[in-house]
């Protein structure tokens, strides 16, 4: 594996799932791969999951881990080609990136959308200018469209959870306050897709994902009818895409519950996290016996170090 930065880079997503669960087995048994190599996780934005277990599964396997909040403890970065820098960046990220990959063999980035500019945003302008000038592999750590190893996680959850060989995963959108990204709801669907599941997207009429990473998915705009018989319910929230960026509406009605639940196949409830509860979730059920969202985000442990183990092996 060349790079992760989508569903794409997979060449066969039972096997890289199998592997991670191997790997969750045995979590040590390869130290040796990663000796003497290093990993560089780059964020423009805050995290804690893909900061942790991606750290977590690069030490796992032998690797040295840096981690630059570069929009913090590096230099104002300058991200338009031909710029002349006489205003407030001091650093262009064509070197910024070459320079990064002159220290590690591998590098992590994680670049949020900006949600002004949905060209920009979706031509990954940012995360694309790290591919081309870092020099070494990439893994994505969430860019504007995609979070994979979210993805991955998620997909290793419903195989490890799952009460029947094809279930029922609905996507259900729900309330925010702050207009959100679409990449964890586009990489999920993108992911779901390929995936041995009778996938469902459920969300209030204006927040349609772009078709791109939808194809496949059965859409609806009814929530009681989505979660019919679900096996997997998977909250998240996102703004529209079109007018991008936008919260359009009152949806407070969006908001699972308990009762809401009783239509589902005792539903497992997942979050990539984190999640505001009593807003997107309610606090009946993340404390309840239906949510998995500890379990989901142990995993990404378990996908972080099966597509650095293939990563590696690729160097
Ligand atoms: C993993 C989620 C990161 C981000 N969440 C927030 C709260 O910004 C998002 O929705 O993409
Ligand atoms: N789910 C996830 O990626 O969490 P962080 O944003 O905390 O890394």
């Amino acid at each position: 594996m060349k790079q992760f930065t989508s569903v794409h880079d997979v060449t066969d997503i039972n096997a890289l799932v199998a592997e991670a669960l191997q790997l969750k087995q045995n979590p040590y048994a390869l130290q040796q791969l990663g000796k003497n190599k290093t990993i560089g996780l780059v964020f423009l934005n805050p995290s804690l999951r893909t900061r942790m277990s991606t750290q977590k599964a690069a030490l796992n396997l032998g690797m040295n881990v840096m981690v630059l909040n570069i929009d913090k403890e590096g230099w104002a970065l300058e991200l338009q080609d031909g710029a002349i820098m006489n205003g407030t960046t001091v650093e262009h990220v064509r070197e910024a990136a070459a320079v990064l990959g002159q220290y590690v063999d591998i590098i992590g980035v994680r670049s949020f959308p900006g949600l002004k500019n949905r060209e920009e945003d979706y031509s990954e302008t940012v995360f694309n200018k790290f591919v081309e000038y870092c020099g070494v592999p990439i893994v994505s750590l969430e860019s504007a469209t995609r979070h994979p190893l979210q993805s991955l996680a998620d997909l290793i959850t419903i195989e490890e959870l799952k009460t029947i060989e094809r279930p029922k995963v609905v996507l259900a959108w729900a309330p925010h306050i702050k207009p959100l990204p679409q990449a964890v709801p586009n990489s999920f669907a993108e992911w779901m897709c390929k995936a041995d599941v009778d996938f469902v997207i459920a969300h209030p009429e204006g927040y349609e994902l772009n078709t791109h990473f939808t194809q496949g998915a059965t859409i609806t705009h009814n929530l009681q009818e989505a979660l019919t018989d679900a096996d997997f319910v998977y909250v998240k929230n996102w703004s529209a895409y079109e007018p991008y960026g936008k919260i359009i509406g009152n949806h407070d009605d969006w908001m699972l519950t308990n009762d809401m639940l009783t239509r589902t196949h005792n539903a497992k409830i997942m979050h990539c996290l984190p999640v505001r509860r009593n807003l997107e979730l309610s606090d009946e059920i993340l404390d309840g016996p239906h949510s998995v969202v500890i379990h989901e985000a142990g995993n990404r442990v378990w996908a972080a170090q099966a597509v650095l183990k293939q990563m590696l092996e690729s160097l």
